[in-house]
């Protein structure tokens, strides 16, 4: 009742507007939990709204797998809050230079930034997530809500339109709602898009707070239309609340919220492909569109080949049942090429990560949960933005105590009582950070055949927490002595080409920095925190120093495979039958001396010592049995397995030695080899033992040890 009451009134203002004689919707109602006040959020005035279209008043018959049972469905929220579009004068009133610190040097604008607001997901799903979870982040690394929105405030101010919050799973977050009301409150700096993707499996209780605090889009994420199927790819029960929120998103829109909602299913040979038909069939009378994804590769969910489906095979499939399928012009930065059966009231997509990259038009950012900007889903470089924030609070998290405190050294620095926007500590240097390592961001990601031996993260901690033990975390001052002017390092007025901006000027005008706080030298709060001890705390290069360290016996042993793609070379080989000679004696005294000129070659090594070096070789033949690869294909011309171990008395490892051994003995193979076998592939260099220094032995197989050796301890 309540909602056809909402929904009349809609109409109205709709018809009012129309005719320019009524502003539309009001301002909704506030939740008494909002905490606007306290960080000082502009309050949104009146928006003006337009509906996308406006929404059919009966209800559609639901398909079997989500009909709600009507009796327990409670009642459409009365208020949903509309989708804000701004009009024409609007957008030339706001138009103003896209921001340089947002813009690549491929001339592509990142209007679009992805929040992880959380590591933890209440499903295991296969292809994202080990079974065994991820390890869970201390708390104090993790945003804030308050650093979340302060963050997103300066991207939105420089011209981010859309935000989208991830995870792990973004409805655990115990603030969730909160978090959203204050940056639904953005779109009076520019934000249009306010969106979600989720499992559904809590949303259902926090759906109406959400589209009442600004939510304009749901991406749900459902593999399979079948309970027993749903439990084994998430290994977890839950298909129930799933539904629940499936249904409760419906008749939020059925009642007139203009909520955009995808489904996401990635398809699994095997697993859900049989399904694929049944979900283009929920595009039928249903206003969603369904989005088939490539099945990608993260560490820990045990990818291959053979179990992706590729759009192109998805697409055949479908076109068997409908040859009619026909293609809907994508916007610009769609992640997906959309299609639609004819007659249909939705749609569906394909998210083809792994065969046709949409690079070329990528317009996303993502934060981190601990507060990591990564600028490529499928990149490695990270760079920590909270600690730059942190910064004003001594390095500690910037909860909404520390936030008022802060505020108050702002209003007095600048003489004001009250101050309207978001304060941004260090703002400037927050941009000149991320303009940095936006322009370092690279045209593409890999393709298929890279991409899977890539070392990349489970999926669920790339759109939450940074791994930054394996990956390069940039620190800000060394990457501003680096790229910026020079100038800038003294200076506290933007290089030339920004004073004039006006992105610029709405920044300050919007943000105040503060630049007297006190601030840590240290911008590595975290002190178990791994670091890369050949970099300076500026970012250069530079040999460790070891002068302080005693000697001790330390030894290192490093592998490598050779690769035949045929039998004949490896059996030359075998039977030092090449005509280049003895092969393996050549690799050996190749991999001794290259042990040797280890310092010459890499440049921050120190020379060490070296009192041993051994090197073995393993020769495995197809025939004796044994090698073969997971796709049964890449042995079957044999191997040479090459092992070189070196020791020394020495005050710093030789694993670097015992690598370099072994890399210019497989050379050697190859080199002797390759008159005879133009297919060979050297592969699986690694460290498989160290022993002594202070870290002691470590054995190949114990990951969580193999942080102590970076650099050479
Ligand atoms: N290659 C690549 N794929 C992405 C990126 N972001 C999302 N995807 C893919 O898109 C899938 C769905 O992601 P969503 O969270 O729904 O986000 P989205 O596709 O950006 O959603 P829209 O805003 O509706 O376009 C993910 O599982 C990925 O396969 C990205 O930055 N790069
Ligand atoms: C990591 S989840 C986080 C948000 C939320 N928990 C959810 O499941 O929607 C974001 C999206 O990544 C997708 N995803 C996770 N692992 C993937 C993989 N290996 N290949 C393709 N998409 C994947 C999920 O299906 C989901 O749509
Ligand atoms: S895809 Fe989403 S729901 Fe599934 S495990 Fe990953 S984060 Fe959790
Ligand atoms: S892989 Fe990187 S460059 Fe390509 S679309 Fe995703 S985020 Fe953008």
């Amino acid at each position: 009742m309540a909602s056809a009451i909402w929904r009349a009134a809609h109409c109205v203002r709709l018809a009012a507007r129309a005719s320019q004689q009524l502003p539309l919707s009001p301002p909704l109602p506030r939740s008494s939990s909002s905490s606007h006040s306290s960080l000082n959020i502009r309050r949104i005035a009146s928006v003006a709204v337009v509906p996308q279209a406006a929404q059919p008043a009966v209800s559609e018959p639901l398909p079997e797998i989500i009909r709600p049972q009507e009796d327990d469905l409670p009642a459409a929220s009365p208020n949903p809050r509309p989708v804000t579009t701004p009009s024409r004068m609007e957008r030339i009133r706001d138009a103003r230079p896209f921001s340089d610190f947002l813009t690549d040097t491929f001339h592509r604008q990142h209007d679009y930034l992805r929040i992880s607001v959380t590591e933890r997901c209440n499903l295991r799903c296969l292809y994202c997530m080990p079974e065994e979870g991820v390890p869970l982040s201390p708390q104090r690394n993790l945003l804030t809500t308050p650093e979340i929105v302060m963050l997103s405030s300066l991207f939105v101010e420089q011209g981010v339109t859309k935000i989208r919050l991830t995870g792990g799973e973004p409805t655990v977050r115990p603030d969730i709602v909160s978090l959203m009301q204050q940056l639904g409150s953005l779109r009076s700096h520019g934000l249009r898009e306010l969106c979600l993707t989720t499992n559904g499996l809590a949303l259902h209780r926090k759906l109406d707070a959400m589209v009442e605090s600004g939510l304009t889009g749901i991406n749900l994420s459902l593999d399979t239309l079948d309970p027993w199927q749903f439990q084994l790819m998430t290994r977890r029960n839950g298909f129930a609340a799933v539904q629940k929120s499936i249904d409760r998103i419906f008749q939020l829109k059925r009642a007139g919220a203009p909520l955009k909602f995808k489904i996401n299913c990635v398809v699994m040979r095997g697993l859900n492909d049989r399904e694929i038909l049944d979900f283009v069939e929920l595009t039928r009378n249903r206003d969603v569109e369904v989005r088939f994804i490539e099945y990608m590769p993260f560490d820990g969910n045990r990818w291959s080949q053979g179990k992706m489906v590729s759009y192109t095979e998805m697409l055949d499939r479908i076109r068997e049942r409908h040859p009619d399928l026909e293609r809907v012009p994508d916007r610009k930065n769609d992640t997906s090429k959309t299609y639609r059966v004819p007659g249909f009231k939705g749609k569906i997509g394909f998210i083809t990560s792994m065969t046709h990259n949409f690079c070329g038009t990528c317009n996303r950012l993502r934060i981190t949960c601990d507060g990591n900007l990564k600028v490529c889903l499928f990149g490695n470089a990270e760079v920590s933005l909270r600690d730059i924030l942190r910064k004003a609070n001594n390095g500690e998290p910037i909860d909404e105590a520390a936030l008022e405190s802060l505020q108050k050294v702002v209003m007095e620095q600048k003489g004001a009582s009250s101050s309207e926007g978001v304060v941004v500590p260090n703002a400037e240097e927050l941009l000149d950070v991320i303009g940095m390592a936006v322009k370092r961001k690279k045209p593409k990601h890999a393709g298929i055949g890279e991409l899977e031996h890539m070392k990349n993260r489970p999926m669920i901690l790339i759109d939450s927490p940074s791994q930054a033990r394996s990956q390069t975390t940039w620190h800000p001052i060394g990457l501003t002595s680096s790229w910026a002017p020079a100038h800038r390092q003294s200076s506290p007025l933007p290089w030339p080409g920004r004073a004039t901006s006006p992105s610029y000027h709405r920044q300050v005008r919007f943000f105040s920095s503060i630049p007297h706080c006190r601030q840590s030298d240290n911008t590595n709060d975290d002190l178990n925190a791994p670091r890369l001890t050949h970099l300076t705390t500026t970012g250069e290069a530079h040999m460790v120093s070891i002068s302080d360290k005693q000697p001790t016996k330390r030894t290192a042993v490093a592998k490598c495979v050779v690769c035949f793609s045929d039998v004949t070379a490896l059996r030359l080989v075998r039977a030092n039958a090449l005509k280049k000679g003895d092969v393996l004696g050549v690799a050996r005294i190749a991999g001794i001396m290259a042990a040797k000129r280890t310092p010459d070659l890499i440049p921050l090594c120190h020379p060490i010592m070296i009192t041993h070096v051994e090197i073995g070789f393993e020769v495995r033949d197809p025939a004796d049995g044994g090698i073969e690869g997971e796709d049964g294909k890449r042995n079957k011309g044999g191997e040479i397995e090459v092992s070189a171990a070196v020791s020394c008395d020495g005050k710093t490892g030789v694993e670097m030695e015992a690598l370099t051994a072994a890399s210019a003995a497989a050379l050697t193979i190859y080199d002797m080899c390759k008159a005879v076998d133009k297919g060979m592939v050297i592969g699986d260099l690694r460290v498989v033992l160290k022993e002594g220094g202070k870290s002691g032995r470590w054995v190949e197989g114990q990951k969580e040890d193999l942080r102590k050796h970076e650099g050479r301890s």
